[in-house]
């Protein structure tokens, strides 16, 4: 068996990572910067007191761009350790010290070679005197020389840019790149052109703002007029950020975007992940020193510490909500307003979050739009319909008998209300029946049982084919003659009957199946008011004609009011009635068709 080493084929390598490691050309000049501020930081810790300059110097007749630092600079033999051997880096050799430099490949000076044909870099050790060039190419060589003349401690790297590239050696591009990455590094960043020299750098991080400050931050930085602001902490991860509240609703699907920082370095401005995915009403600003960043510097780890910050995160966040849950609820309920239904997703889905939230969040009932807390304040007794149509069915009518309806068909709101009494344990939640619910009205005495009993008869027969059996009750308010509630079941049934009607025989036969699976077929329910004048008169009148016609009016109108589609049957019913009823009432007054 022979055994071989792999061959690396340098320039496809050098191709590799400094042309398709990096989302966009301009990361050569995040890089040189994390070069600079690691250089000024190696030499801090050899003990030399200095304030850390990067200097950024346009030569623009020749398109040159010259990246100066005061840092520790590189002795012959570091070039050829570190600078020479892609994939070395100084930043990992002294572990004590290794979490305080940004870079960690060793990789990142390639980022050069997407804007220039070589990178020139002159440089003095602050370990000792020679100053020495060196000069580096795509194709993998290189050269060393010393210089005859003596440069300061540090070190300063020329590019020549490519042509197409020539914007990234131009004023207005590179501010725009250096403040982007750099605006809060702790070395003073400076822009110099023609002896005219600008400093880049922030005077404050948003992570080190007071709270006013910081809002001021998002109205000129991020164009948020946002409506909170939270500060983030957690040691997980040495975390350090604020958190907005945006004053708009978001989409739990929307992109989110949270600008992320390592070590004052800008790493990205599209971070989606490391707020928990139930903070979508938050973008964040946010500094981390103890996450690792992927090796395009674009992205983190998602490690396990990732994961307990993300949490952690999510923590603040909450606590902050408990908080003002307490200091400003009027402010607690301007944010629930607002991210009204993305935060009914996370009251459904955690636990904390429901206990948090659900006083404030607000829900369709019979007295109007109440929060929950108002609820629980009003009644002792929900009832809480599966639907819309059931809540609308029936909402009428239960607020004339006091009775509180809640309408639980909306997304979260069903699940929301019945779990109030977790947090209400006076409050009593019943699911609504529709198809029972005329049983909690008044029943009639023996004598007016008898006087409706013809009616409810002859109103199931004419009511059987349309899946309805009658019922009659005493109820508020008097003016409705009739109630009609109904359920999906025998709205399937129904249109499995206007199915047959259309001769769908596939239909047709789906629906034998499913009806022969259910062991007793339900049926809607057309509840009379005896309270109401017209059933009453209908009842006394013992006219068989008008107590077939108003009985078919009365349905097809309920029908009508509850905008539940027709069958033809129905249709015809309503036609017949109307027209025959005008006749009559015209025949009374001596004009009527004979
Ligand atoms: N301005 C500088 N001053 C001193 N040393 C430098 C400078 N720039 C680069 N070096 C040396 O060159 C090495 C390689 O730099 P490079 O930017 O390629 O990678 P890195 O910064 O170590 O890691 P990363 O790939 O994560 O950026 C560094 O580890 C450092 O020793």
């Amino acid at each position: 068996m022979s055994e071989y080493n792999f061959q690396v084929n340098l320039k496809g390598m050098i191709d590799l990572l400094s042309n398709h490691l990096y989302s966009n050309p301009g990361v050569f000049i995040r890089e040189l910067l994390q070069n600079g501020a690691d250089a000024v930081t190696a030499r801090k810790r050899l003990g030399h007191n200095l304030s850390g300059k990067i200097t950024v110097e346009l030569f623009p007749s020749s398109h040159t761009l010259a990246v100066q630092d005061n840092g520790i600079g590189l002795t012959e033999r570091e070039i050829i350790q570190f600078l020479a051997q892609i994939g070395h880096t100084s930043k990992r050799e002294d572990p004590d010290s290794a979490d305080e430099y940004i870079g960690q490949f060793g990789v990142g000076l390639l980022a050069c070679f997407v804007v220039s044909e070589e990178i020139v870099l002159i440089t003095r050790s602050a370990m000792e005197g020679d100053s020495i060039e060196w000069r580096g190419r795509p194709d993998g060589t290189y050269t060393i020389r010393k210089l005859d003349r003596e440069v300061s401690i540090g070190t300063t790297v020329y590019l020549t840019l490519k042509q197409d590239y020539e914007e990234y050696g131009e004023w207005y591009r590179v501010y725009e790149l250096l403040e982007h990455y750099g605006a809060y590094l702790p070395a003073a960043i400076w822009l110099v052109e023609d002896g005219y020299e600008c400093k880049v750098n922030h005077d404050k991080a948003p992570w080190s703002m007071t709270r006013e400050e910081a809002l001021a931050y998002a109205k000129d930085e991020l164009n948020l007029d946002c409506l909170d602001v939270i500060e983030l902490r957690s040691t997980v991860g040495e975390v350090e950020g604020v958190a907005y509240i945006l004053p708009y609703p978001v989409s739990l699907q929307a992109e989110r975007r949270h600008k992320m920082y390592v070590k004052q370095m800008l790493l990205s401005d599209k971070m989606d992940s490391i707020l928990p995915s139930w903070a979508f009403f938050a973008t964040s600003v946010i500094n981390a020193n103890g996450l690792r960043p992927t090796a395009s510097r674009e992205a983190f780890y998602e490690n396990d510490i990732y994961y307990a910050v993300q949490n952690e995160m999510g923590e603040v966040i909450k606590q902050h909500f408990r908080q003002l849950a307490e200091q400003n609820p009027e402010l607690l309920r301007r944010i629930i307003r607002i991210h009204y239904s993305s935060l009914k997703t996370l009251a459904e889905e955690d636990e904390d979050s429901y206990e948090l939230f659900i006083p404030y969040l607000a829900f369709e009932t019979s007295e109007g739009t109440l929060e929950a807390e108002e609820l629980a304040v009003k009644t002792k007794h929900i009832l809480l319909t599966s639907t819309l149509d059931e809540f609308r069915q029936i909402s009428r009518v239960a607020k004339a008998q006091d009775l509180l309806v809640v309408n639980g068909g909306y997304v979260h709101d069903y699940q929301l209300i019945r779990r109030l009494p977790d947090v209400y344990p006076e409050l009593e939640v019943t699911i609504v029946d529709p198809l029972e619910f005329f049983q909690r009205f008044q029943e009639l005495d023996r004598e007016d049982t008898e006087q409706m009993s013809p009616v409810l008869e002859m109103a199931d027969a004419l009511l059987l084919p349309y899946q309805c059996k009658s019922a009659v009750r005493w109820f508020e308010p008097a003016d409705i003659a009739v109630l009609y509630t109904t359920s999906e079941d025998v709205g399937f049934l129904r249109m499995a009957e206007s199915g047959r009607d259309e001769l769908n025989e596939l239909f047709d036969e789906a629906a034998s199946i499913i009806t022969n699976e259910m062991h007793e077929l339900p049926f809607a329910r057309l509840c009379f008011n005896y309270n109401n004048p017209i059933v009453r008169k209908m009842a006394e009148c013992k006219d068989l004609q008008i107590q077939d016609l108003t009985i078919k009016s009365l349905y097809t109108q309920s029908l009508l009011l509850g905008s539940y589609p027709m069958q033809s049957g129905e249709l015809q019913m309503m036609n017949e009635s109307f027209m025959t009823l005008l006749n009559l009432g015209l025949a009374n007054t001596g004009g009527g068709v004979s």
